[in-house]
């Protein structure tokens, strides 16, 4: 009766925010759920699988709030340029050719990358995604995902691009068992235009579905939607109404005091993306302003292209220090908040509202460092190492959904053989084509 409840003894576990941000003592994961956290040792009844916690840190799995999973075929393709030149001469041809299956692989090869690094949480913006949402469910991962659409055609392939967006959107929200759900998403205002972006706000208010795009990510962007349209594009965005559904930004560099107060009004989440917009030289997020304006800011790994790898740790981390760096300020972004960032705040950005913390009631969506190796030691504050000592590479265990899903480093819902030789077999077969 009780073989699904496993108890975690000997622990530590990560709970960022509380009186006890390290506590030490017992989980208890009964079915999709925690049910105990805890000093006091629960009662364990026969049948209740124990694990032995006392080598292992014990966090909320890692939840990853922009990125475009199958850009991880792109790797290494394309490095050093401004975004502009970026999208238009080495992305934009290359995915015009992917199919169905490359986006299949790709996107296998990074929830392989995230699973074994600890994100038990992806968004995902792009094409293909009946395919990419295959890849959520056989992985165990859990996803919110979006038909990413660019606007620049014709009126006929915006529309079925819009459809298509429509039809994924309902189709797969709930799916899973729960773990995949769902959000509509034009690209962005500088590739929908506002008579089309409209339209994807009334879709989202007829799906009671939230949305995301990319915004403010360049200054050269917020200069021509000035341009353009009379207006930056935070106040773009709000006169369209995309402010009056729940939503989720990408980047948020380049914002006003002005445009900080309307997206906290608005409760508009920023998904900050560090590694990214150092990498294409976006700029620095205004991270220390955004929180404390009360903005829930998250962290993003983007595409692999522009990363590049889908490391969250590495994100917490540069979002821990490069506010620091450009402030001047030593306690910008501390560590706990840096953390919340990567986790709680993260699930609330994506609307989840179970999802981010070890807490009773809570998915049981958590990950286990080992913390025996040298650079974790001594054992002084685990929670300063996790942010900012720790990589992808220290993840032994997780679990998503209750489900135990790498163990010993190993992946046990995806076959990592095969997702190798297929990605690599699948970018020179792109290559040829
Ligand atoms: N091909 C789709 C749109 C895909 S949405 C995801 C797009 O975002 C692009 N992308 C990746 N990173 C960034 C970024 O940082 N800023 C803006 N676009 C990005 C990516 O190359 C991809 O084209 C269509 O049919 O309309
Ligand atoms: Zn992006």
């Amino acid at each position: 009766m009780s073989s699904n409840k496993t108890v975690i003894v000997n622990g530590r576990f990560l709970v960022p925010g509380t009186e006890q941000p390290v506590l030490s003592g017992y989980m208890t994961i009964e079915n999709d759920l925690i049910t105990y956290i805890g000093e006091i040792e629960p009662v364990i009844e026969e049948g209740t699988q124990t694990i032995d916690g006392s080598r292992l840190l014990f966090m909320p799995g890692l939840v990853n709030t922009h990125g475009h999973t199958a850009m991880s075929l792109l790797r290494g393709y394309g490095d050093d340029m401004v975004l502009q030149n970026w999208l238009q001469e080495k992305m934009w041809p290359m995915e015009e050719k992917f199919t169905g299956d490359d986006v299949y692989w790709g996107t296998s090869l990074s929830v392989l990358e995230m699973l074994k690094g600890g994100t038990t949480t992806f968004l995902d913006m792009y094409d293909h995604m009946d395919r990419v949402a295959e890849v959520t469910e056989l992985s165990g991962i859990r996803a919110v995902l979006m038909r990413g659409v660019i606007g620049l055609c014709p009126e006929d392939v915006q529309n079925h691009k819009l459809a298509e967006a429509v039809a994924f959107a309902r189709n797969w929200h709930g799916k899973a068992d729960g773990r995949i759900t769902t959000m509509i998403s034009p690209h962005a205002p500088y590739t929908c235009p506002p008579e089309f972006f409209v339209k994807f706000v009334q879709a989202a208010h007829d799906l009671d579905l939230p949305m995301h795009t990319h915004m403010s990510e360049t200054r050269r962007e917020v200069e021509q939607n000035a341009e353009d349209y009379g207006l930056r594009p935070v106040a773009h965005l709000e006169k369209l109404g995309m402010f009056t559904r729940p939503s989720l930004v990408a980047h948020g560099v380049h914002l006003t005091d002005e445009e900080i107060e309307i997206l906290a009004r608005y409760n508009v989440g920023v998904s900050h993306n560090p590694g990214s917009n150092l990498k294409l030289a976006s700029g620095v997020a205004r991270v220390p302003e955004l929180l404390r304006a009360g903005v829930t800011v998250s962290l993003g790994t983007d595409g692999a292209a522009s990363n590049n790898n889908l490391d969250m740790f590495e994100e917490m981390r540069l979002a821990a220090l490069i506010h620091k760096g450009v402030s001047g300020d030593p306690t910008a972004v501390p560590a706990p908040e840096a953390l919340l960032m990567a986790t709680e705040y993260g699930a609330q950005s994506i609307f989840l509202d179970r999802v981010g913390r070890l807490a009773p009631g809570m998915k049981a969506d958590f990950i286990a460092l080992d913390i025996d190796q040298p650079h974790f030691l001594p054992h002084t504050d685990l929670l300063s190492h996790a942010v900012y000592s720790a990589s992808a590479k220290d993840v032994a265990h997780v679990w998503v959904d209750g489900k135990q899903v790498v163990k010993h480093g190993q992946c046990l819902t995806l076959d990592e053989e095969q997702i190798r030789r297929k990605a690599q077999e699948t970018f020179e077969g792109l290559l040829k084509r």
